[in-house]
């Protein structure tokens, strides 16, 4: 008998133990697994990276960041003011949804693979930084498609993030024409896109030669292409457009640089407008359009600057030179067309 009354058997000490340990496992577990797989996969830089982790955690991050886009626009408190103002004039806006999303995004991304360069739209401060680290689960969606892991050096890596496109409409409630986006490129080439819309919570994404969960639609017309253009940076498109294409063609004209992508696929049912062309005039951003070009190229699409040349996902964060999406069309006679009228304009 033990001096207090209670009996200690070995069975049950061993027991708790056991006990114990299950507990400590599952609390730590994702925690662990995130710091023991960072020891053996390395993310310093010049070392290997899996781009289909890389992938999972960018739908995981424009997801999250679509969460606070959301909460942000219902609470109405959307504290907009003016960033600057773009080469032609126009505002360009933040909101707090812009902020929030970023915080998580940039945050979720750069703590899970601290080896990358990672550019945002938004400036990530000192007293933004979050411990927000991903689980390292890699969807089980992602894995049956991609089936195999793809090692890269983590410095040929440049990730893109838009925690939120088309804010100009986002401040006027065109809620449809948000999205949240990430772009991965290698050596500058756009290899993964994620285009997530945070009020339907449809997701699209792509990785080139890795495959995708979205299609592009069974048939386009070449002939008298539906073209879509921005609404609110939209330059002299609709101009060049209908000399382009002749005086019937369909004009859209629709906010966000994701939403246009989207607008070229197969994404009925998720509140899209369809069209054959997306072209755009202006200066734009590659967070803006980074996430775009990777997904129509892994469908066999194409987007190019109005001339026809790739655009580079490295440097200077702008592309000077407009753009053409298309796919499942002769995108160089879309060129040729195209480029008799842009020269005089
Ligand atoms: N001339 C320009 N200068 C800077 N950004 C531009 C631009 N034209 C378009 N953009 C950006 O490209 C995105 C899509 O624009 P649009 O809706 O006009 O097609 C928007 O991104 P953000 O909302 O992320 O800032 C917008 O700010
Ligand atoms: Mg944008
Ligand atoms: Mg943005
Ligand atoms: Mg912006």
């Amino acid at each position: 008998m033990a001096p207090m009354g209670i009996r200690l058997s070995p069975l049950g000490i061993g027991l708790f133990c056991l006990l114990g340990l299950g507990v400590l496992y599952h609390v730590y577990s994702g925690f662990l697994t995130w710091r023991f797989s960072s020891f053996l996969l390395g993310e310093r830089a010049g070392d290997t990276v899996d781009l289909r982790e890389l992938l999972a955690v960018a739908v995981r991050a424009a997801e999250l960041g679509g969460v606070e886009v959301k909460a942000v626009r219902e609470s109405n408190k959307l504290n907009e003011n003016l960033k600057s103002k773009t080469r032609e004039g126009a505002d360009e806006k933040m909101t707090r949804g812009d902020l929030l999303s970023n915080r998580k995004m940039a945050n979720l991304i750069k703590n899970s693979f601290p080896g990358v360069q990672v550019n945002s739209e938004e400036h990530l401060g000192e007293d933004d930084k979050e411990e927000i680290y991903w689980d390292r689960v890699i969807p089980s969606e992602i894995k049956e498609i991609v089936k195999n892991p793809k090692l890269v050096s983590s410095d040929s890596i440049t990730i893109w993030i838009d925690p939120l496109d088309a804010t100009q409409e986002y401040t006027e409630n065109l809620i449809n024409y948000v999205t949240t986006m990430v772009c991965v490129a290698v050596n500058g080439k756009p290899v993964i896109g994620v285009i997530h819309k945070p009020f339907t919570g449809y997701t699209a994404w792509a990785m080139v030669d890795g495959g995708s969960n979205t299609k592009r639609r069974a048939s386009y017309n070449e002939k008298t292409p539906t073209i879509i253009v921005s609404r609110s940076h939209s330059g002299a498109v609709k101009e060049v457009t209908l000399q382009t294409f002749g005086n019937q063609t369909k004009i859209i004209s629709a906010g966000g640089s994701g939403y246009k992508v989207l607008s070229l696929l197969d994404v009925t049912g998720n509140e899209q407008e369809t069209a054959d062309v997306y072209i755009h005039k202006t200066y734009i951003k590659k967070w803006d359009i980074c996430a775009g070009n990777a997904i129509l190229s892994a469908l066999g699409g194409h987007m190019t600057t109005l001339k026809g040349d790739d655009i580079i996902y490295t440097g200077s964060d702008g592309n000077e030179g407009g753009l053409l999406a298309s796919i499942a069309m002769d995108h160089n006679s879309l060129v040729e067309r195209l480029s008799s009228k842009i020269s005089s304009k």
